[in-house]
């Protein structure tokens, strides 16, 4: 027998069950429709349903397909059965091919819009204005941690956090010409990138070469693109739209290099049995303070994932506290802590809670 008469069954069987998935795609979309109008002019986009059906989806699968990859192909499709109900804008800091652009895709799949903005203030803006339904904003890095103007934005804004986005980042050195280093004057790169960089920079290029930061790893490789002495510090997805060439590939320190967004809009998550909640607080300026801030989660058997103070922008060395914690808002345990805490505090602000991201 032929190679090819081999392979002709394996093509036939192949053709008839892509037929049987793409009906099956089309009746799952006709459902989504039909619970579209049902939901009629509310809100189509629910996250702690979109958790549970990949988390189900990890829970059924039995391969050989990895988890990840079967998650990832339904969180696509469940993008397409959205966009049937109505598609979902999304803002995020641009330009183009930034990390926070890709956690956005991530998160809401390729059936979304995506609107570029210039700084994280505008994107959360263009949301609390409607004029776009969620902003994925990023919050902290595994490397460099907070991102500190989405911590203090979310200390004033109207938002609620309804999701997270965890995204490894990979780093790559770019130029528009594979020339010699000696022929190079500047690099730019996010101040994060270039933090998250520091060790191969030092190692790799002459001391004569500026370190230059900008407003984002895209907007690096768009400068990058126009000159040829310079380089950039970017994503594959910006080097793609930049038409650069990879130098160097993976250039960051630490090889579990990795980002959390935060997505925000302006409703309230139900539990989806795997939730975070964000807060705010404000502690006042006396002794074992601190200490009773934590106190009210160690009492509830709460477990927090994140503790970080910022200076208050009120009063000079005061502080606020961004708590992640586990557990719904809505859950007994969450609501008991809460309510110890708001008798020590001086302002509890609940920023959302929200499915523990899935993919
Ligand atoms: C179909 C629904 O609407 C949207 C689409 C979903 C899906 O395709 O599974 C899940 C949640 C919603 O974001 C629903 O609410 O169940």
């Amino acid at each position: 027998m032929s190679d090819d008469s081999k392979l002709l069954p394996h093509r036939q069987a192949i053709d008839s069950i892509d037929k049987q998935i793409l009906d099956l795609m089309n009746e799952r979309a006709k459902h989504a429709r039909a619970i579209g109008e049902l939901k009629g002019t509310g809100v189509v986009y629910r996250p702690e349903r979109e958790a549970q059906v990949l988390r189900r989806i990890k829970d059924l699968n039995i391969g050989p397909l990895p988890d990840e990859a079967v998650a990832r192909l339904f969180r696509e499709i469940m993008s397409e059965c959205l966009a049937v109900e109505r598609p979902l804008t999304i803002a995020y800091l641009g330009p183009e091919g930034t990390f926070t652009q890709l956690a956005a895709m991530k998160h809401f799949g390729h059936a979304a819009h995506t609107v570029s903005c210039l700084t994280v203030d505008e994107s959360l803006r263009l949301v609390e204005a409607r004029q776009a339904d969620y902003v994925v904003a990023p919050v902290e890095n595994s490397t460099e941690g907070s991102v500190g103007r989405t911590l203090d934005l979310l200390v004033a804004t109207p938002l609620q956090a309804c999701g997270e986005v965890v995204l490894r980042i990979h780093h790559h050195f770019l130029r528009s010409q594979a020339v010699d280093f000696s022929e190079l004057d500047m690099v730019y790169a996010h101040a994060q990138a270039l933090a998250q960089c520091q060790h191969w920079l030092t190692k790799h290029l002459p001391d004569t070469v500026k370190r230059v930061a900008v407003s984002s790893n895209a907007e690096a490789a768009r400068l990058a693109a126009q000159n040829p002495r310079t380089a950039a510090i970017a994503s594959q997805a910006a080097a793609e739209i930049y038409a650069l060439n990879k130098i160097a590939s993976n250039i960051e320190d630490e090889p579990n290099n990795t980002t959390r967004f935060l997505v925000l809009g302006h409703q309230e998550t139900t539990p989806s049995g795997q939730d975070k909640t964000s807060l705010v607080v404000g502690a006042p300026h006396r002794v074992g303070s601190l200490h009773n801030i934590i106190a009210p989660f160690m009492q509830m058997g709460i477990s927090m994932t994140k503790f970080e103070s910022r200076p208050s922008k009120a009063n000079l060395w005061e502080y606020v506290f961004f708590i992640d914690i586990e557990g719904h808002v809505l859950d007994e345990k969450v609501q008991a802590a809460l309510t110890l805490l708001r008798e020590q505090a001086v302002f509890v602000k609940v920023v959302g809670a929200y499915p523990v991201a899935v993919l």
